[in-house]
């Protein structure tokens, strides 16, 4: 029996084979005005878009799931699937359908993945969007980042922890890997990335060369000083082999590769970036560090911002700079408002010239590039003028572009519209035979009014209209109630309800001649538009480099902005291994105060001679974990150039920060929170060199108390005791460490002072020097709202083990509350029962007559009563 083949249309094998090749892709095909999707793709674009899912076929043997939409809504619906995580390929039609018979050839133009997109309405204007690749080889990992929207591309090796660091400080929308790197990706590096899999032989070290000098046309990579770098080399390969593999050819804004030089910034792990909330919380609708101080204007500040806080400088005099800068804007408040005023005029630029490169540019986007690179003007000069050195290096660096803007001006219409086939995208004047054709388009259509007025008063027949549509062209319309008046040489076209269509010799020779202009004037501004936009590529490293430049002086007059808004001061940086704060603040949690709350300023000293190591004890809530966060956001502010949140400041230089939290709620790694505290820690004490600044919040509670004093009393030991002597903050609720300084020179014992009401607390928030007796757990549980019981028998047990003097004591006092409980809590829960048996073991019956023990009765009978009441 022949077998049944299931019949497919053509276009549905077109589409077959075309998805073929893109089996792991959403697949936009285009059909006439719109975007189709088939089969599974659709199931998922309908759930994804809330788009309508239909059929195709139904009942047929070909029957498939349809789901699309109109053509021009792509930018609308593109970014929606990106952003659920889809690869999409968009396969448009390749021809004309109007000069073809046979069935239109189509193909796919572009792959849009979540790490390589272009699009306005996926990308963050003030983040990067970068692709990564990881290759893993025996010594070390490679890795490599690209953002094809702004051109940056930058490598890097080193260990699981250092590329680590470097995924979470550069957060990459897709991360790309070896196939038989897949476990060992999530292993080291967890599953939070978006990933994608390649084929094994692209992480091959001569494919990775050849691509990267055929791509920068150079012979070797020496003069990117990355030639050393045999694993980051083998990842930026696989990163550019991955743009053209997704259709990504044009490239030429591309112009350089860096290096991500880690001995020249502050080194942070993955758990500092966390811990001090510099851009992400764990508490989504917390305000993180960038949200307070990023007042920068324009999209490349906001992202030169982002980098500089994720690569805090550790050499003093690049630091000074960046200050004195500051300095000279807070002094010259007109210069800074002039600037800025400048500033707000400049768009992406960066973003723009990329457009440019890949030829994906609007002719809005055009002028919208010269009117940014006009702003730049006046910001060069008033740099360029100023007596602050780095200032005016960065006036003399930025580039008018003279050239550029006078050939767009030249070009283009002010007004240019947003789709070259709009029209009038070509100045007038800038090409004669565009202008030829637009004055006989023009005056074609006046010939056509004089027409009908001539035609209406021969026939008088006030109504006519002449008009055109895709069928006939221009045609005479007469309502039916004029009809016998139309004469002879009138040609009949078409009959509508209530009139007819007319053409004449004379209408179709004048649409002839408009028509061909109008096609022809289209042509022409189209291609002068292409010339434009590839006249430009020329300038692509100059308007780069104007991006930078400006993205530095955005940051710097933003911090300009934020020490005036937020009163920070200039911190004063040296190589000493000193830190001296002055009435420091947190600058986050200052601004989140309520109305009328001040925050309350503290001081802090720590070296390496006398204090190094500073035993932070006071009640939960007073303020501990704030005053260790705010010494290193202090810190990394001014090593990033900003000025800081304290009266003064005196910081020698930090090479390291390092901040760990105790265990709370770290469970999601599968490893016990206490291990997981643990694995942290240990990573810190192999790695603290003299110029760390290390801060320990409550490391050991994780575990029973005498574990955790044990470990944290050896962890500030072995800080004590290491030659590098790193400047450490430890908080802890275990008053039982202040022991350690009497034996240990350099640790010194402070407290978050509080003031004991008489049955509460009071926070006052000052860090005092001295110990703490006791941790007011019990008050703050108060606080909270804990029954009264609780709390009244939590005292009573607490003054019972505070009077132990041995474990072995504390642990024999722990059983018998075991008897204690019963009393307590069972047959007594209620405080008013304790009160009355209180009243009863101390009444003296011997004592008592007959009446007064009535009189006790009735007192008792009283109490119960007005309880019952209440
Ligand atoms: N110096 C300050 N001025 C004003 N408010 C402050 C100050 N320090 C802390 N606070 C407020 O107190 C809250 C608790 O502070 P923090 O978390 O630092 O306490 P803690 O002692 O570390 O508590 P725990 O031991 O429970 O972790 C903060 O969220 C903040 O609202």
């Amino acid at each position: 029996m022949a077998k049944k083949v299931k019949k497919e249309t053509p276009l549905m094998k077109q589409y077959n084979a075309i998805k073929a090749k893109y089996p792991d892709a959403l697949l936009l095909f285009r059909v006439g005005d719109f975007y189709e999707t088939f089969g599974s793709d659709a199931v998922k674009a309908a759930k994804i878009l809330d788009i309508i899912l239909t059929k195709r076929g139904a009942g047929s043997e070909s029957e498939t799931e349809l789901a699309g939409f109109p053509h021009h809504s792509l930018n609308t619906y593109l970014p929606k699937l990106v952003r659920a995580g889809e690869r999409v390929a968009i396969c448009d039609q390749l021809e004309d359908p109007k000069q073809t018979k046979k069935i239109v050839k189509r193909g796919v133009t572009e792959l849009v993945t979540p790490g390589v997109a272009l699009n306005d309405d996926i990308l963050h204007s003030k983040s990067n969007n970068f692709l990564c690749a990881v290759h893993f080889d025996k010594k070390y990992i490679g890795i490599s980042f690209l953002d094809i929207s702004t051109g940056e591309f930058l490598t890097s090796q080193g260990d699981a922890e250092y590329v680590d660091k470097l995924l979470q400080n550069f957060n990459p929308s897709e991360v790309l890997i070896s196939k038989h790197c897949r476990k060992e990706f999530a292993e080291t590096f967890g599953n939070d990335f978006h990933t994608f899999y390649l084929e094994d032989w692209v992480f091959q070290a001569d494919y990775a060369y050849e691509i990267l000098i055929k791509h920068f046309n150079t012979k070797t990579l020496k003069g990117f000083g990355i030639e050393d770098l045999y694993e980051g080399i083998v990842a930026s390969g696989a990163v550019l082999h991955y743009l053209s593999e997704t259709r990504h050819n044009r490239l030429e804004h591309i112009t350089t590769i860096s290096r991500i030089a880690a001995n020249d910034y502050v080194w942070m792990d993955k758990f500092t970036i966390r811990n001090l909330e510099l851009y992400h919380s764990t508490n989504v609708n917390a305000v993180t560090l960038i949200n307070v101080i990023d007042k920068t204007i324009s999209a490349m500040g906001g992202r030169t911002l982002k980098r500089w806080l994720a690569l805090p400088l550790k050499h003093a005099d690049k630091i000074k700079q960046r200050h004195e800068v500051v300095q000279y804007l807070l002094d010259k408040d007109v210069v800074l408002q002039k600037v800025q005023g400048q500033i707000k005029h400049i768009g992406d630029i960066e973003r723009l010239i990329s457009k440019i490169a890949t030829t994906k540019v609007s002719p809005r986007e055009v002028i919208q590039l010269k009117n940014s690179l006009e702003a730049i003007v006046p910001i060069k000069s008033m740099a360029g003028a100023s007596d602050n050195g780095a200032l005016k290096v960065i006036g003399e660096n930025l580039n008018n572009c003279d050239l550029l803007r006078e050939k767009i001006k030249q070009t283009l219409n002010e007004e240019a519209p947003v789709n070259v086939l709009k029209g009038s995208t070509i100045a007038e004047g800038f090409s004669q035979e565009l202008d030829e054709l637009r004055g006989l388009s023009k005056s074609g259509k006046d010939y056509l009014d004089a027409m009908l007025q001539r035609e209406s008063e021969r026939t008088g027949i006030t109504s006519l209209k002449i008009a055109s549509n895709n069928v006939f062209g221009y045609y005479i319309e007469v309502r039916n109630s004029h009809k016998d008046k139309v004469p002879e040489d009138w040609i009949r076209k078409q009959t509508l309800v209530n009139a007819e269509r007319y053409i004449t010799e004379e209408l179709k020779e004048y649409e002839a001649k408009i028509l061909g202009a109008e096609e022809r004037i289209l042509a022409i501004e189209q291609q002068l538009f292409s010339e434009l936009v590839l006249w430009m590529h020329q300038f692509i490293i100059k308007v780069q480099q104007n991006a930078q430049l400006i993205g530095q002086l955005d940051c710097l007059c933003g911090f300009a902005s934020l020490a005036k808004s937020n009163n920070y001061n200039y911190p004063q940086i040296d190589d000493s291994f000193e830190l001296e704060i002055k009435d420091g603040r947190h600058p986050v949690i200052e601004k989140q105060l309520p109305l009328g709350e001040a925050y309350i300023a503290n001081d802090l000293n720590l070296d390496r001679e006398t204090q190094q190591i500073i035993m932070i004890t006071g009640p939960n809530m007073s303020g501990k974990s704030a005053i260790l966060r705010q010494t290193a956001l202090i810190v990394l502010l001014a090593q990033i150039g900003s000025f800081v949140p304290a009266k003064e400041a005196r910081i020698g230089l930090v090479d390291k920060i390092f901040t760990r939290v105790g265990a709370s709620d770290n469970i999601s790694m599968g490893e016990s929170t206490f291990m997981v505290e643990m694995n942290e820690t240990a990573s810190i004490l192999n790695n603290i060199s003299e110029r760390s600044l290390v801060l320990l919040d409550e490391i050991g509670r994780g575990t029973s108390t005498y574990d955790g004093i044990s470990i944290a009393w050896a962890i500030s030991e072995y800080l004590h005791e290491h030659p590098s002597k790193p400047k450490t903050l430890f908080a802890t609720h275990y008053h039982e460490l202040n022991e350690m300084s009497e034996t240990f020179p350099r640790i010194k014992n402070f407290n978050v002072a509080v003031k004991e009401l008489k049955d509460n607390v009071l926070f006052v928030r000052k860090l005092v020097e001295g110990g703490s007796e006791h941790s007011f757990g019990i008050h703050v549980a108060k606080m909270a709202g804990m029954p009264q019981q609780v709390i009244r028998r939590a005292n009573k047990i607490l003054s019972k083990l505070e009077k132990s003097h041995s474990s072995e004591e504390l642990t024999d006092k722990v059983k018998t509350l075991k008897d204690d409980v019963q009393l307590s809590f069972f047959n007594l829960d209620d405080p008013l029962l304790e009160e009355i048996k209180d009243e009863i073991l101390h009444t003296d019956i011997d004592t008592l007559t007959p009446v007064e023990a009535l009189m006790k009765l009735n007192e008792i009978k009283r109490m119960l009563v007005k309880k019952k009441q209440a």
